[in-house]
């Protein structure tokens, strides 16, 4: 006799995961290897930078009193005393209508408080000297770089649960940071079944299909930050999925298997998590597409048990695995970020369930568009590619036309200032 399963909603599903939340681990990790990296600790200014005045410009370092009286009709003419590169220092303190040649980033002389750029300076040599004119005044101040424009001594740089993109490894390197305190990653153990699976590397057969699930959720691990420990495709066979799936729980710190949780005959996830002596957290969701989406808890390892159609498993990943990824990083907002936008197609399929249509957002005139992107089944895998965010259709909803307000759950957000790209591009004309 088929057990009927009551369907819960998608916010108390999400909840009862997230009360499975990682443990915060850290790990220093080499600076080259930071960047994609969670942040385990604030970074604060250990100095200012610049660390000392310097000059943005090639040119001459002067007293800016000795050009007072410099005009056209009337230039001024310094001495060139010495040079100064980057990385170097000027010993001496310059004089009155003295100047030292300088160049992008060395530091300002004693006595000077101002530069004056190269294409300004007229210079020449005279009995074996160099002398530069200029036939303007420049107030103290000019060009010159003050230590600590940048960054100020003491100040919070990243915090703790930052994501490390490139400017991050910047300011890394800039305070010295030849090892990085990160969030060690968890991993995620995936498991296809199914005996129509084959890899993508062989060829189709009847009746077969190719294993797309299994290589989408290892993007989507490592898209989510984690790492992917794939551990095969195994056929509809209760006692070999069992030692599978109790051997890889003993590796990984949460799995993920695809397909198999449906009420067909084959459809042993129930049975595999009976027989390890999971706890079922729930086993239907009122959602579309992924209403199947299962999970199930064994000490303090999740089991997801997520659809075998692709566009389902997609949506149960994003929805309720990610965030749990996300709690092993710290972050303050684990789940997908939620933007209202403008439904740019008409979409009039009824939502016995709360629906999520994957889709293409993008800006007109500064409003946030969503377009459903392709085939709506949740078998599909060719509107995947294309969709960067999930309109969210409220269950008993429908009709829902072009113009009216939804929401959005955006995919692609992963480091927040790469989102959306789009009306970034456009803004350079
Ligand atoms: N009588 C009912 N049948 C079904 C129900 C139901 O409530 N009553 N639910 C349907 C819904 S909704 C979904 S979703 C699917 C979920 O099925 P399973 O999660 O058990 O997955 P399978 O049956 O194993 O496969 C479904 C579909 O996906 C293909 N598949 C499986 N694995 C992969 C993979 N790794 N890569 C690509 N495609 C995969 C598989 O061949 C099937 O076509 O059940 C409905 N049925
Ligand atoms: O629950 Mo199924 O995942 O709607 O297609």
């Amino acid at each position: 006799m088929l057990e009927k399963r009551k369907p819960i909603p998608v916010g108390e599903a999400v909840q009862r995961v997230m009360e499975y939340a990682f443990q915060e681990k850290k790990e220093l990790v080499p600076l080259l290897q930071a960047h994609g990296r969670f942040l385990a600790e604030d970074v604060a200014a250990d100095a200012d930078v610049p660390a000392f005045d310097r000059s943005p410009y090639d040119g001459f370092a002067i007293r800016s009193v000795d050009s007072n009286d410099a005009s056209s009709e009337n230039p001024v003419t310094f001495k060139v005393v010495g040079e100064i590169g980057a990385g170097f220092v000027f010993e001496d303190t310059v004089g009155q209508l003295e100047a030292v040649r300088i160049m992008t980033g060395a530091p300002i002389p004693k006595g000077c408080d101002a530069v004056v750029m190269l294409e300004l300076a007229h210079t020449f040599e005279e009995n074996n000297e160099m002398y530069m004119s200029i036939k303007r005044t420049f107030e103290a101040g000019t060009n010159i770089s003050y230590k600590g424009e940048d960054v100020q001594k003491g100040a919070i740089l990243l915090e703790k649960g930052q994501y490390i993109n490139p400017g991050a490894v910047a300011l890394l390197a800039t305070f010295g940071y030849d090892q990085v305190p990160v969030f060690r990653k968890p991993i995620i153990g995936v498991i296809a079944t199914g005996s129509e699976l084959l890899e993508p590397g062989e060829s189709l057969q009847p009746g077969k299909i190719r294993n797309s699930n299994a290589y989408m959720m290892m993007a989507q691990i490592e898209r989510a930050g984690a790492t992917a420990k794939y551990f095969g495709k195994f056929s509809d066979d209760l006692n070999v999925c069992i030692d599978v799936v109790k051997n890889a729980l003993e590796e990984v710190d949460l799995l993920i298997t695809t397909g198999g949780v449906s009420v067909g005959d084959y459809d042993y996830l129930p049975a595999i998590y009976e027989a390890i002596e999971a706890n079922v957290l729930f086993n239907k969701v009122a959602m579309r597409p992924g209403s199947v989406t299962t999970v199930a808890a064994r000490g303090e390892k999740v089991l997801f048990g997520l659809s075998g159609n692709p566009s389902a498993c997609f949506v149960g990943f994003e929805l309720f695995v990610r965030p749990i990824i996300r709690t092993a990083f710290s972050n303050k907002q684990p789940h997908l970020r939620r933007e209202s936008a403008v439904l740019g197609a008409d979409f009039t399929k009824a939502n016995p369930f709360t629906r999520f249509v994957r889709a293409t957002v993008s800006y007109d005139n500064g409003q946030l568009v969503a377009v459903p992107s392709g085939f709506d089944k949740s078998s599909a895998v060719s509107s995947l590619v294309e969709a960067n965010a999930l309109i969210v259709l409220p269950g008993g909803s429908r009709g829902y036309e072009k113009g009216m307000q939804i929401d959005v759950l955006l995919l692609e957000d992963l480091q927040g200032s790469e989102w959306p790209w789009n009306n970034i591009v456009k803004s350079y004309k």
